[in-house]
């Protein structure tokens, strides 16, 4: 990847009523790209800088580098206990919430080193929303749901818009917009997850993680989180990890290859991993000879 051109500019948030906005001053230092194919012009929203993780004495990832375009799904790739999801974890600090974790390295957002001292995690986590392999709805309404994160926060909106927007974008608006009082409890399990997807978004964050989204879900609920993927990175940067590699082949733009020990083995654009890797060692994962 070739760096064009290098901005800054200053993003001043409001505090105002806002709790999670903790009054810092985000110097966002944009990096403006061309992808290897030197057809698109993207900026690099998340990058990575030497980030080591530990759990206690074993170490998961190891100086892990590598620039996350916005608006383009990045997908993770490798085999189970590679770091796939503890290096998501990093983006938005969930890796504190595990007392044994130590993180080391630099994580930017937007030009931000997200380990810096003065971000609150909480405010971090409104810009980088999470997704998990298990729709987990709370045993609320469907409204509620959606709302929680927002609620929670103490952020006040116009909640009827918000909820239908947010039902919009994941997809499921016209499934349940005449019972957005009932349980989310009751929604097939395809539904629960895009309804985990419109909670996610509803704060309108910059990224949103996704761990295995699809993984405990039927083929047909499958391809409509796929669908919905595609759909969402007009408006998110969204990094997904999974096991399956025709889904990173089918919906992402870029895909890093984690291999045993936490090492970042390849990353680049999705057609050029899966039809002319650089590295044999991805070939033989791509191609099955390992993994
Ligand atoms: N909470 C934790 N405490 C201790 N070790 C952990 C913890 N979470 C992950 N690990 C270890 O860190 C390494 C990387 O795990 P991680 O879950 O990030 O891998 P992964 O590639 O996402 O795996 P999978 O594909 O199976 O989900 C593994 O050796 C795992 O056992």
């Amino acid at each position: 990847m070739t760096t064009e051109d290098t901005t800054t500019e200053t993003v001043a948030e409001e505090s105002s009523n806002d709790p999670t906005n903790d009054d810092m001053l985000i110097q966002t230092d944009v990096s403006e790209s061309v992808s290897a194919s030197g057809t698109e012009s993207t900026r690099t929203i998340v990058e990575s800088r030497n980030v080591n993780v530990w759990y206690d004495d074993d170490q998961a990832l190891q100086d892990i580098s590598m620039e996350i375009p916005e608006n383009q799904v990045t997908a993770m790739i490798g085999p189970s206990g590679c770091g796939k999801s503890t290096f998501l974890r990093c983006i938005n600090r969930m890796n504190d919430l595990i007392d044994a974790a130590r993180v080391e390295g630099e994580l930017y957002l937007g030009g931000k080193n997200v380990y810096d001292a003065d971000v609150d995690p909480v405010a971090l986590r409104r810009r980088v929303g999470m997704v998990f392999q298990k729709p987990n709805p709370f045993p609320k309404s469907i409204r509620e749901n959606v709302l929680y994160g927002l609620k929670v926060q103490g952020i006040e909106v116009d909640e009827d818009e918000i909820v239908e927007q947010s039902l919009r974008r994941a997809a499921l608006w016209d499934e349940v917009k005449d019972r957005l009082d009932e349980s989310g409890l009751e929604l097939s399990g395809g539904q629960q997850q895009r309804l985990c997807i419109a909670r996610a978004i509803a704060p309108d964050p910059e990224v949103l993680l996704m761990d295995e989204p699809a993984s405990a879900l039927d083929p047909i609920a499958t391809s409509q989180i796929e669908d919905l993927i595609d759909d969402l990175a007009e408006q998110y940067t969204v990094v997904i990890v999974t096991h399956n590699m025709q889904q990173a082949a089918r919906i992402s733009d870029k895909t890093a290859v984690f291999l045993t020990g936490g090492e970042l083995v390849e990353f680049d654009d999705t057609q050029k991993i899966f039809e002319n890797p650089e590295s044999d060692r991805v070939e033989d994962y791509i191609t099955g000879k390992f993994g």
